[in-house]
């Protein structure tokens, strides 16, 4: 799915009617009758329409229309200048009039008759702004917006919740509280703020008969990962396959009270479909570990000669999870770039030791997966926890561009990008919220670039189905371990198989 700003819907507006000569007026008729399929008419029968003389205004004189042509008792407020309503609203104003549907134009006076009419009402459908909000919102709009809130049964905003700049997540002043939100054509970009997610609701995203070609002109390669990406990417295992053809991948992990860590990283690879998987750590991890894991081979990290030639064979390396912060996993580090050109993915301790030198990562052009969460970005970057937290796509796009590397940010909604495009993941849960989770999501990832995906599609598709396991097991299950996660990656990566 699309995510867009309120300078796309301006772009497309303005290709449909000057290139493609569409009018507006078809879209919005698109676009009322996208947002009618949601207004929930088999439950619900007084509705209010509360407009504002922008095109979002016009949207809900459209709906408005369509309510009462299927039986509903509506009442129409229009809040705003109406001698500055959009050419469209002005249509959709004239068609009511003409149907004898009376509308109010609200003023100091007649609040208290708007706020009945809401608490009589089953919904509110909230017209005021869309996306040409961009002030903050003073004097009657800020009335109007408190009156809906203190009384409402339920709101369906219409693109936006009025009081969201679409673009940034601003809240200017007030702000609607939508119980669901029908936004047209794409995710709005502002929506992925952490602030507004008490405001918007359930979001649905309609599309309004833009045609495909011109969405992809002014793509502002932006996404939410949806599960047809996932399916396209997954590789079918024909009869003729070899283990050659699943990729050679190592696994550096662990450190003494960090055995876990290197267990599962290396498990989670080897559940996920790779060929061949070694796990290379020191000799403490590896006595433990050998014991437990069956199928992938152990290499002592100090057998130089040895890890040497096994790294060069290989088709990706996990780097990392429980190494330690400290010279020595810098050193490893350092190392293994020197001596591959596959993709490294780095996360945990791999990352920590980065901070203070990132000459590593400079020097690695188009072969670094870093996965790192809200505080280890916030030690790469230098920007405090919260700034990354509200700017998570721009903080995460800058970091990737200026080192030529895919960053995986971590956290409710992550964040996938290469710097030009970016994938934001809609998968995963509080439940699995638990030690070792960040270990089996780099043991999928190092699994997924070895047998051939590119490292974004890797890491989009490695994030999705971690996440997506973690859905499915807690709907049974209190809390989810990575070890759950781990023994439901064969089952679920065949699900996704095309
Ligand atoms: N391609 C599409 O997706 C389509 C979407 N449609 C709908 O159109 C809106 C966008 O319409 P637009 O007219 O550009 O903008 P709005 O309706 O959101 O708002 C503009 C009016 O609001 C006034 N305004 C803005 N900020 C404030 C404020 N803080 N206080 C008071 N008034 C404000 C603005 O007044 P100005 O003085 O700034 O001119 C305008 O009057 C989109 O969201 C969809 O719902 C179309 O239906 C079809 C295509
Ligand atoms: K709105």
């Amino acid at each position: 799915m699309r995510i867009g700003t309120s300078n796309s819907t301006k772009l497309l507006d303005n290709a449909c009617v000057n290139e493609y000569k569409i009018p507006l007026i078809v879209m919005m008729e698109n676009a009322v009758l996208a947002a009618f399929k949601h207004m929930d008419i088999a439950n619900n029968q007084k509705y209010v329409i509360v407009s504002g003389v922008g095109n979002n205004g016009g949207d809900g004189l459209g709906i408005a229309r369509q309510l009462k042509a299927h039986g509903k008792e509506v009442d129409v407020f229009i809040v705003g200048n109406i001698e500055k309503m959009s050419e469209c609203s002005k249509i959709n104003y004239n068609i009511l009039k003409a149907m004898d549907i009376s509308t109010n134009i609200i003023d100091k006076e007649n609040l208290d008759y708007l706020k009945s009419k809401i608490k009589n009402s089953d919904v509110v459908v909230d017209c005021i702004f869309g996306t040409g909000l961009e002030r903050d919102i003073k004097g009657i709009y800020y009335d109007v917006i408190d009156i809906i809130n203190q009384n409402k049964n339920k709101t369906y905003s219409i693109d936006v919740p009025s009081g969201i700049n679409a673009t940034t997540g601003d809240i200017l002043g007030i702000c609607i509280d939508a119980d669901k939100t029908i936004s047209f054509e794409f995710y709005k970009r502002g929506f992925l703020k952490y602030a507004t997610k008490e405001f918007i609701g359930e979001v649905i995203v309609e599309h309004i008969g833009i045609p495909k070609y011109i969405l992809d002109k002014y793509d502002d390669k932006e996404y939410i990962t949806d599960i047809e990406l996932i399916k396209e990417n997954i590789k079918i295992k024909n009869k003729f396959s070899f283990k050659s053809d699943f990729g050679k991948v190592a696994i550096f992990a662990g450190s003494r009270g960090f055995t876990g860590a290197a267990y599962i990283a290396t498990q989670a690879a080897v559940k996920s479909g790779s060929g061949l998987t070694t796990l290379i750590s020191d000799s403490y991890v590896q006595n433990i570990a050998s014991q437990k894991l069956c199928e992938a081979m152990t290499l002592d990290i100090d057998e130089d000669e040895k890890v040497k030639k096994l790294i060069k064979g290989c088709d990706a390396i996990g780097f990392g999870c429980g190494m330690g912060d400290n010279e020595v996993t810098y050193n490893k580090l350092e190392y293994v770039l020197k001596n591959t050109t596959c993709t490294i993915i780095i996360d945990a301790d791999g990352l920590n030791i980065l901070k203070q030198k990132k000459e590593l990562l400079e020097n690695n052009p188009d072969r670094i997966i870093i996965t790192p969460h809200l505080g280890e970005m916030a030690r790469l970057t230098g920007y405090p926890i919260d700034y990354i937290r509200d700017n998570k796509v721009d903080v995460a796009k800058e970091f990737a561009k200026k080192y030529k590397l895919i960053v995986l940010l971590k956290g409710y909604e992550t964040v996938i990008t290469d710097g030009e495009y970016t994938y934001i993941n809609p998968t995963g849960n509080a439940a699995m919220a638990n030690g070792g989770m960040g270990d089996t999501l780099l043991g999928i990832i190092t699994s997924f670039v070895g047998q051939g995906m590119t490292n974004l599609m890797a890491t989009v598709c490695g994030a999705y189905i971690h996440g997506y396991i973690g859905d499915t097991l807690s709907k049974k299950l209190y809390t989810v371990n990575a070890t759950d996660i781990i023994s439901s990656i064969p089952k679920i990566i065949k699900f996704f198989q095309k």
